[in-house]
């Protein structure tokens, strides 16, 4: 077996400083409940800071961020990384840019979900917040959030979101039940893509209730 190959601790500390911030604060508004939820950046080329599995997102230390090469194995620790650390490493192993993904379980997200599973997406037009997303610059956009239906097996998963990925750019997806995955170049863009979903979920839903 080859040696695995070194990171550098002091950006593992930067990146478990990001997401222990980042995460305390969409925990406090409650989409993290019951320790579910995960977080993780990227350190480099070969390796990816991420939630230790089960720990209370909203009281992450630095002993609950642990290192993943980009197959999903640990590296240097004996600790258990997130159950759906297949989800996050499949990202950063596509793509390069890609430098952060959040995972949230909200009760926007899980409503929706639900509510549009069936249609498999849930469409998104004319509201100016879709000018989150990038290469967006009017409210007159289009844009569809995948539904996909929830599995515990995370390679069922992970090879329907590859094939959302082959059709074209993606910035996140919802799971049926589940909650939603969302991504970016670093930490900001990540979490302002998971804000706008989340915000644009809770219009959809508001709406729905009022018609
Ligand atoms: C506590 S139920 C939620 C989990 O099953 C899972 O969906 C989740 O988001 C957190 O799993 P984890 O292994 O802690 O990363
Ligand atoms: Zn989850």
């Amino acid at each position: 077996m080859n040696a695995p190959l070194p990171y550098d601790p002091n950006r593992l500390a930067h990146c478990a400083g990001e997401i222990i911030v980042c995460t305390r604060e969409l925990a406090a508004r409650g989409w993290t409940p019951a320790t579910s939820s995960n977080f993780s950046t990227r350190i480099d080329e070969h390796h990816v800071a991420i939630t230790v599995s089960g720990r209370d997102k909203g009281r992450l230390t630095e002993a609950d961020i642990m290192v993943v090469d980009l197959e999903g194995q640990p590296v240097a620790t004996t600790a258990r990384s997130s159950a759906e650390t297949l989800l996050h490493t499949q990202l950063y192993k596509r793509d390069p840019g890609i430098g952060c993904v959040l995972h949230t379980h909200s009760q926007n997200q899980t409503v929706a979900s639900r509510l549009y599973a069936g249609n498999g997406h849930l469409h998104l037009e004319g509201y100016e917040l879709l000018k989150a997303f990038p290469g967006t610059h009017t409210h007159e956009t289009e844009l569809d959030i995948p539904v996909l239906p929830n599995s515990q097996d995370m390679h069922t998963l992970a090879a329907q979101v590859d094939a959302l990925l082959d059709k074209g750019p993606l910035w996140g997806y919802l799971i049926d039940g589940h909650g939603l995955y969302a991504w970016g170049r670093d930490v900001a863009e990540a979490r302002r893509h998971l804000e706008a979903f989340d915000f644009l979920l809770s219009c959809e839903l508001e709406l729905r209730k009022l018609r």
